[in-house]
């Protein structure tokens, strides 16, 4: 039986990561550790309540002695780390626990990993590991910076990051690749572009919009709005890491997009209008400060080496995803209940003072 240690597996990727990989994989035991801070919600995962193969501990990725614990006590096969603080806007008001959780976090992992995945445990640069063993560092396309109008990421480019949350980050990719070539640690980066789906914490684009709306409040879009992310449904981002943990070359990079390039204006447009409100909530504010203009993903190196292709296409996406969130308002309600309410105050609530930039 494979034992497979998800990291972040309360958040919204890891969440829906976790729910696929025991429908999918009956066999194999996951164990979700998660520090549950305010993005991670054990609510996500009340449909295998009482798995048998599953397990979750409550924990922090930086916290070694715990981490080595539970090392010690179970034989774990493969790591996917999606513990991270992960929202741009935050990195830039508060960047220190970005880089303790995203950088120094993903090195505890690594030392834990090397430490217990080594066949000899007392040959200090032993580059043999046990069979079958792997570290999948979940990433973002954020590492290479932006893109201008034209062009694709592929996985050779430079990593250019330039908020503090996409260097922390880059770090870690960086500290991850050097484990693999320093100590041989068998290892596989992704590097996603936006996700959408449900359980999204509703401080990103999408959910954002849709709750305001909702309750008709502002809509804030920042600059003029044409920035473009290529969005990627949650749950194709979970079947390409499936992928990538079963059949990717060891030290290997992979990119993961959806295909679907949109301005943020025009995603806002659309759930306006499929929700039947008015246009006249859209408030254009200060633009984020280094805000990336472009983001899109080449995916031919997973599609031609591993095999795997988005299955959704964005109109059906984001049809259910508006769907999700219309069934599940108390989900939201419950989220936002904690954290979230005074951040969104914080950030928003001199939403009348910034400047209106346009419209
Ligand atoms: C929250 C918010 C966002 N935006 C803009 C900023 C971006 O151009 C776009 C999407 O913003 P966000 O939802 O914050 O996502 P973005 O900054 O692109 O980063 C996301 O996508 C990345 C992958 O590309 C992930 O690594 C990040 O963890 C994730 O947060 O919408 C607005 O115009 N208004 C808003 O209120």
């Amino acid at each position: 039986m494979k034992t497979i240690l998800v990291t972040g597996g309360a958040g919204f990727i890891g969440s829906n990561f976790v729910n696929l990989m025991l429908n999918k994989h009956p066999d194999y035991k996951i164990i979700n550790i998660d520090a549950l801070t305010y993005a991670g919600n054990l609510e996500n995962l009340k449909d295998i309540d009482g798995n048998a193969n599953y397990e979750f501990i409550k924990v922090d990725i930086r916290d070694r002695e715990k981490i080595d614990e539970i090392f010690k006590n179970n034989e774990i096969t493969s790591v996917v780390n999606f513990a991270a603080e992960s929202h741009v806007d935050r990195s830039i008001e508060e960047p220190e626990i970005f880089l303790t959780t995203n950088i120094i976090g993903t090195q505890v992992l690594l030392d834990t990993a090397k430490k217990y995945w080594k066949v000899n445990p007392n040959d200090k640069y032993c580059k043999e590991y046990k069979p079958g063993v792997k570290f999948l560092q979940v990433s973002t396309d954020e590492v290479y910076g932006a893109l201008g109008e034209t062009g694709l990421f592929v996985e050779t480019m430079p990593l250019l990051p330039n908020s503090p949350y996409s260097a922390s980050k880059a770090s870690a990719d960086l500290i991850v690749r050097s484990y693999n070539e320093t100590f041989g640690l068998p290892m596989n980066i992704t590097r996603c572009s936006n996700n959408y789906g449900p359980y999204q914490f509703p401080e990103k684009l999408i959910p954002l919009m849709i709750n305001n709306c909702l309750k008709e409040k502002e809509l804030p879009i920042y600059g003029d709005g044409m920035q473009i992310r290529d969005w990627l449904h949650v749950s194709d981002h979970c079947t390409a890491i499936d992928t990538v943990l079963h059949k990717g070359k060891d030290g290997e990079v992979y990119n993961i997009g959806g295909n679907n390039e949109k301005a943020n204006t025009e995603i806002v447009k659309l759930i306006i209008n499929t929700l039947g409100k008015s246009e006249n909530l859209i408030k254009y504010v200060k633009d984020r400060p280094g805000h990336d203009r472009r983001y899109a993903i080449d995916n031919t190196k997973i599609t031609t080496e591993l095999g795997w292709e988005p299955a959704y296409t964005f109109e059906q996406g984001i049809k259910e995803t508006i769907e999700w969130y219309l069934d599940n308002t108390q989900w939201i309600e419950n989220i936002i209940s904690g954290d979230y309410a005074n951040y969104y105050d914080k950030m928003y609530s001199g939403i009348d003072e910034v400047a209106a930039i346009k419209e």
